[in-house]
């Protein structure tokens, strides 16, 4: 363990999530007790809608808030979109960016998703950048080539590493209850950390690289231990304050 990794378990709510939800927001507050608060660092990210009521809710308490996505602008005519400054205004300390899911549904390129980690950057957010292959590009033996694209191509390398968080999330595992055994984790971790390395100087060794997809309570230690992981990044399991707490739960 790499003491200058504090682990972050993050909740990624996607397109999920009432006013009605607030209560589960509320409950995850309460659930992160002293003993979890000083080993790891949790995150909501929640619809934009709810983001406002969320930070007034969690105020005092150390969950932190962050955006799903955001526009690479700072304001202007873009109907619709939502500025990193703007999320950071309404009690955003993160956002995802480059989302498997944005990177098919809206075509999102490398090179979006570098802009959007930079603007996140510029307004005081902590981007977290997601890469992954496709199950094709795993079948085809490019799993590798696929994540060395993505990070030489979304990650701004002028980040300082403490700023910046990297989720690999293989597209194959989000949300369908597969995952990559702990052995295949351990190895793209490994290699996204080398890449990451080729960005700079000691930005492989700071930097935090989450794992995403189909974490659960029930193989959440699994795939939390493996060395290079440094959080998770949860979908469905993170809607349910007490599966999220459970994932957590395995840094106790
Ligand atoms: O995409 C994910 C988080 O960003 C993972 O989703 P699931 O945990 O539902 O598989």
């Amino acid at each position: 363990m790499n003491f200058a990794r504090r682990p972050l378990v993050a909740g990624n709510w996607k397109m999920n999530g009432l006013h009605a939800a607030l209560s589960e927001i509320d409950a995850i507050a309460t659930g992160f007790d002293a003993g979890l608060r000083e080993k790891i660092d949790l995150l909501i990210c929640p619809p934009a809608t709810l983001l406002a009521a969320a930070a007034a809710r969690l105020e005092g308490t150390d969950v932190a808030l962050g955006g799903q996505d955001c526009h690479a602008q700072v304001s202007g005519a873009h109907t619709g979109d939502v500025s990193a400054l703007m999320l950071a205004d309404a009690g955003a300390r993160f956002v995802i960016v480059g989302h498997s899911e944005r990177r098919a549904d809206h075509g999102e390129s490398d090179g979006l998703v570098l802009a959007k980690a930079r603007a996140a950057l510029s307004a005081g957010l902590m981007p977290i950048v997601c890469i992954g292959e496709t199950r094709g590009e795993r079948d085809a033996g490019q799993a590798e080539s696929v994540v060395a694209a993505q990070i030489a191509g979304s990650l701004p390398p002028e980040a300082p590493p403490e700023r910046l968080v990297v989720a690999y999330e293989p597209v194959w595992a989000i949300g369908t209850g597969l995952t990559p055994t702990p052995q295949d984790v351990a190895r793209m971790h490994g290699f996204a950390r080398q890449r990451i390395e080729a960005l700079g100087p000691g930005k492989g060794a700071a930097t935090r690289i989450l794992y995403g997809g189909s974490v659960k309570p029930e193989n959440a230690r699994e795939l939390l231990r493996v060395s290079d992981v440094d959080g998770a990044l949860v979908g469905g399991a993170s809607l349910k304050a007490k599966d999220f707490l459970a994932i957590a739960a395995a840094y106790r």
